[in-house]
């Protein structure tokens, strides 16, 4: 049994088609991407599955269990780390994480909250109120509820949004645990080094449609080449040159360029063009083609 079904999902918000039709099979253990650009339809996607939003047709299973027919079963297997901070500030952190095992029914789940706290870096700050807590513990407290319940399957909608670098790894080594335990994780971020890091497939998101669905490999296989990055001291890049431009917006300003080759044997005649036009270069390097190039291909191949 899949761990998210979600079938020809449609959503309108008046004239705006947010939702155009999506379908995803995502198994159990999966650790699944969920990438696109702003108003791609993420977090409409996520709310429905969620069950915090109805989509106009199409369905969602999780586990098997219909999120509108079936809401209670389907809500038991889920724990959804939304994008947004809302809290009620007069509780403490231990006080949260208990009403929110009592929404599911669980009493005596302390050892599992205080395994969460731990994990998460929270335990010396379990009897703090929420409204003194920075944005960053916060967000952890976001993280901690949605796993009171130990759910199956867990959707994190951009967790690492204006995060430091301690509450990342925090977060990912924790996540990765759980899934490694079996639990499947759906993943949003705008950090494509981050999902190419942690997801084995990814779904990418355009206009409310999936424009790619693959495994992260596979996806990256689909860009032959590398890129060689230079940065001009002296001159603009010369205009036999620009049609290998990758961004086109560095054309406009700056003096960093980054050019498409298939392979080693193009640099020397670019930098030979780059000689006779008199520009000299102050930095380059070779790339290799990372998730963010697919991204972009795909994200401009689909206007
Ligand atoms: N309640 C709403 N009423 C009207 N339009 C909405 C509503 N919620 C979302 N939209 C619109 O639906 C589209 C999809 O929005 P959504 O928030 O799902 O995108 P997203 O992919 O999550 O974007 P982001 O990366 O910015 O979070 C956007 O054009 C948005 O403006």
């Amino acid at each position: 049994m899949a761990a998210l079904q979600i079938t020809d999902v449609k959503k309108r918000y008046k004239s705006l088609q947010a939702l155009g039709g999506v379908s995803l099979t995502i198994e159990q253990g999966e650790f699944f991407g969920l990438l696109g650009p702003n108003g791609a339809g993420k977090t409409t996607l996520i709310s429905i599955v969620a069950g915090l939003n109805r989509a106009d047709s199409g369905s969602v299973a999780i586990h098997g269990h219909d999120v509108v027919n079936d809401y209670r079963e389907a809500r038991k297997h889920l724990g959804v780390v939304p994008q947004e901070l809302v809290f009620d500030p007069f509780f403490t952190v231990r006080e949260t994480l208990r009403m929110q095992s009592g929404y599911f029914g669980l009493k005596n789940n302390d050892a599992w909250i205080d395994e969460v706290m731990e994990n998460l870096d929270l335990t010396n700050k379990a009897d703090t109120n929420m409204r003194a807590l920075s944005g960053g513990m916060k967000r952890r407290v976001l993280v901690a509820q949605a796993l009171v319940h130990k759910p199956p399957v867990i959707v994190l909608d951009e967790p690492t949004a204006g995060v430091d670098v301690e509450l990342r790894q925090t977060l990912w080594q924790f996540i990765g645990r759980l899934n490694r335990e079996g639990h499947t994780i759906v993943l949003t971020t705008h950090y494509l080094e981050e999902a190419q890091a942690l997801c084995n497939r990814i779904a990418m998101l355009k206009f409310g449609k999936v424009v790619a669905l693959d495994s992260t490999s596979a996806l990256i296989k689909r860009i032959s080449g590398s890129q060689l990055i230079v940065q001009l001291g002296q001159g603009r890049l010369p205009e036999g040159l620009h049609h290998l431009v990758s961004h086109p917006d560095e054309l406009v300003s700056g003096n960093k360029y980054t050019l498409r080759v298939t392979d080693y044997a193009e640099v020397e005649p670019i930098l030979a063009t780059l000689r006779q036009s008199g520009a000299v270069i102050e930095d380059m390097h070779l790339q290799q083609a990372d998730l963010e190039d697919v991204f972009i291909q795909i994200m401009e191949g689909e206007k």
